[in-house]
């Protein structure tokens, strides 16, 4: 690894070490690079909580504001660019025959850049990321598109109770996938520290199984993170609309569909005898985005942005668990979902 990042590493972690003293907050440190801290009934990193009282305090909602809630390792990044395709269509045309095709941001930016993490605003090499976020809706671009891995209940109350009419996708994945994902991830964020007395390579799998299963994981637990956007997208099915990482998979364009139309920039059937749908959903597809330089060579403050591009599947799960982990975590989701009517496909 180069010097220049291991000392960026160092930096950010003794920075997040030193907030830590300040924070009155149960602490899990077995993830073994940086400490986990209950806020609001999720874990989630030091740093983290500092950025989400600012947004809880001072975020204010617009009309138009569109925000992409998610839990980690659901495919948010895919959601993201579909989002940005979307919403700025107009603007930026998808088809990569039209003349200013070469101008899309999603061509050259990471849609973690386009759409950011309120929430990471530490982690980001530009200090103007939120650029995108701020511009004023025009004809051109209705939306104003944010994002966020914290509990529904925690989002800002003019997100949640106010008077606009802003919107929150939700996505969620199978847990056997989003565990599978979030612990080869983990171990990726870890192999970029520097070795050190108290560092070890890998965390087993045995190891962050029982962690997820006991609800501690990143913005987890993950079946309170899920019910709380289930519930809400049942009771106010204009403000939330929940999506699966499977369904999109497998019925594409009836999911973009569903996505533009909730957005309100449904797609025309002019648009749709065009192949619009399909122009959307190639520029954003995993292969197109996971080989594009950008995904490939760039780098955040503490990822390089590959990491969020491995294999892009259902079931990869069934290379890492045991039949014996699949029967631990099927039962535990059944407990926990139980009644709820929320079910996954494996
Ligand atoms: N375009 C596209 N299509 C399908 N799948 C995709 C796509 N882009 C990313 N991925 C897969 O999504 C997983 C990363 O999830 P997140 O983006 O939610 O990660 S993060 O929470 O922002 O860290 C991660 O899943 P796994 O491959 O199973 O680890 C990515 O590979």
């Amino acid at each position: 690894m180069a010097t220049s990042e291991t000392k960026t590493n160092n930096d950010t972690k003794s920075s997040h070490d030193d907030l830590a003293i300040t924070l009155d907050y149960p602490k899990f440190s077995g993830l073994g690079h940086y400490d986990l801290y209950q806020y609001q009934g999720f874990w989630c990193f030091a740093k983290v909580i500092e950025s989400i009282k600012d947004f809880q305090q001072n975020f204010k909602a617009s009309e138009t504001d569109l925000v992409i809630a998610s839990t980690p390792k659901s495919g948010t990044i895919w959601l993201k660019a579909l989002a940005f395709a979307i919403v700025n269509r107009f603007r930026y045309p998808c088809s990569s025959v039209s003349k200013n095709y070469h101008h899309h941001p999603l061509l050259t930016v990471s849609p973690h850049d386009l759409v950011p993490f309120v929430e990471f605003k530490h982690d980001t090499l530009d200090n103007d990321h939120l650029r995108f976020t701020k511009n004023n809706p025009t004809h051109d671009s209705p939306c104003r598109l944010i994002a966020t891995h914290i509990f529904y209940p925690s989002l800002p109350e003019s997100i949640k109770t106010g008077t606009t009419k802003c919107k929150v996708i939700y996505l969620c994945r199978n847990p056997r996938d989003i565990f599978v994902s979030l612990w080869l991830f983990i171990n990726e964020l870890r192999a970029q520290l520097p070795e050190s007395n108290d560092y070890h390579p890998s965390l087993s799998i045995e190891e962050a199984f029982e962690f997820f299963c006991n609800g501690v994981s990143v913005f987890g637990p993950f079946w309170d993170h899920v019910l709380g956007y289930w519930k809400e997208s049942l009771e106010n099915p204009h403000k939330v609309l929940f999506m699966k990482y499977e369904d999109l998979k497998k019925e594409r364009k009836t999911q973009l569909k569903r996505l533009a139309e909730f957005i309100g920039c449904s797609f025309t059937l002019e648009e749709e005898r065009q192949g619009v749908i399909e122009d959307v959903s190639s520029l954003c597809s995993f292969e197109h985005l996971k080989n594009l330089d950008v995904n490939k060579n760039g780098s955040r403050k503490r990822t390089v942005n590959k990491a969020y591009f491995r294999k892009g599947e259902i079931g990869d799960w069934e290379n890492h668990l045991t039949p014996q982990m699949v029967k631990r975590l099927d039962s535990l989701m059944e407990e926990k979902l139980q009644g709820s009517g929320l079910v996954f496909q494996h």
